[in-house]
């Protein structure tokens, strides 16, 4: 992350909970109650650092109840959405769904999504307009396999895989989107990334937004990294310059371990 003369963040640093296929609705409320909690109790500054956490759907209606109920700051979103607003399209959900939730964000192109479901980029692209249109802010994830990686041409695919995602945004919705970059061969195997890694990445992203858009876009634009995040690689990651958040999975079902990736400044290593 990038910090100013005084110390505070050019972008607000981001660190987000997906919790995947875990978590039925009441197990939700416990662990976003636990979260809560454990934050509150370490006087997190949420206008510092925001928290995210992205349950499953039918999680959601429960997780706005207590959000609103015990006036929480920690937002949430959606781990999916449909490109189409609405009509016959079983088993899929309508952004308008999420904005009536009170979803803030939604993960479009998750590698899950890309890899399981095949979702195409022309499907991802058209799913963070949906996102736009429905005024809920799309997480847009992008990330290469291990073997791109070993191929040593994880950088153009995964900026490949930006340029579809992005194709049609005005400046202002470019600015405003959210990046993840998930290295599949991270993700839930334990193999983290190095910080350099991530750094890498984050700043050919950024880059290629300045191309695509313009520099004052890339400047705003947050962009985050995911695989294998724990609270004691977190703060090494976040000290890269062009890292503005984290997009945690495993981790995120362990409230205490999860606070602990949130506060990730009381772990930095100061000279
Ligand atoms: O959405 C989160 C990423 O897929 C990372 O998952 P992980 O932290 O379990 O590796």
């Amino acid at each position: 992350m990038t910090t100013s003369a005084n110390g505070n963040f050019v972008r607000k640093p981001f660190i987000a909970g997906n919790w995947k296929m875990n978590m039925d609705h009441v197990q939700g409320i416990t662990l976003l109650q636990k979260l809560a909690w454990t934050l509150s109790d370490a006087k997190h500054d949420y206008n510092r650092v925001e928290v995210a956490v992205f349950p499953p759907f039918t999680d959601l209606r429960g997780v706005q109840t207590l959000v609103q109920g015990d006036e929480l700051d920690v937002v949430y979103g959606g781990q999916d959405l449909s490109q189409f607003d609405s009509g016959a399209y079983t088993g899929d959900i309508s952004g308008q769904f999420l904005n009536k939730l009170g979803c803030s964000y939604v993960l479009v192109g998750h590698s899950e999504r890309r890899t399981i479901h095949n979702e195409s980029d022309e499907v991802l692209n058209a799913k963070v307009k949906a996102a736009f249109r429905h005024e809920v802010t799309p997480v847009l994830c992008v990330g290469e396999g291990l073997e791109i990686r070993q191929a040593g041409t994880h950088v153009e695919h995964t900026l490949a895989q930006l340029r579809a995602g992005v194709d049609g945004l005005t400046a202002e919705q470019a600015a405003e989107l959210v990046v993840a970059y998930e290295p599949v061969w991270a993700i839930g195997t334990g193999e983290v990334a190095g910080p350099e890694d991530a750094q890498e990445m984050c700043a050919a992203i950024r880059a290629e937004l300045a191309v695509l858009f313009d520099d004052a876009v890339a400047a705003k634009t947050r962009l985050l990294y995911g695989g294998s995040v724990k609270a004691n690689n977190a703060a090494a990651i976040m000290a890269e310059s062009d890292v503005d958040g984290l997009l945690v999975g495993g981790a995120s079902l362990d409230p205490a371990e999860f606070a602990n990736i949130v506060r990730f400044e009381s772990h930095l290593v100061t000279d």
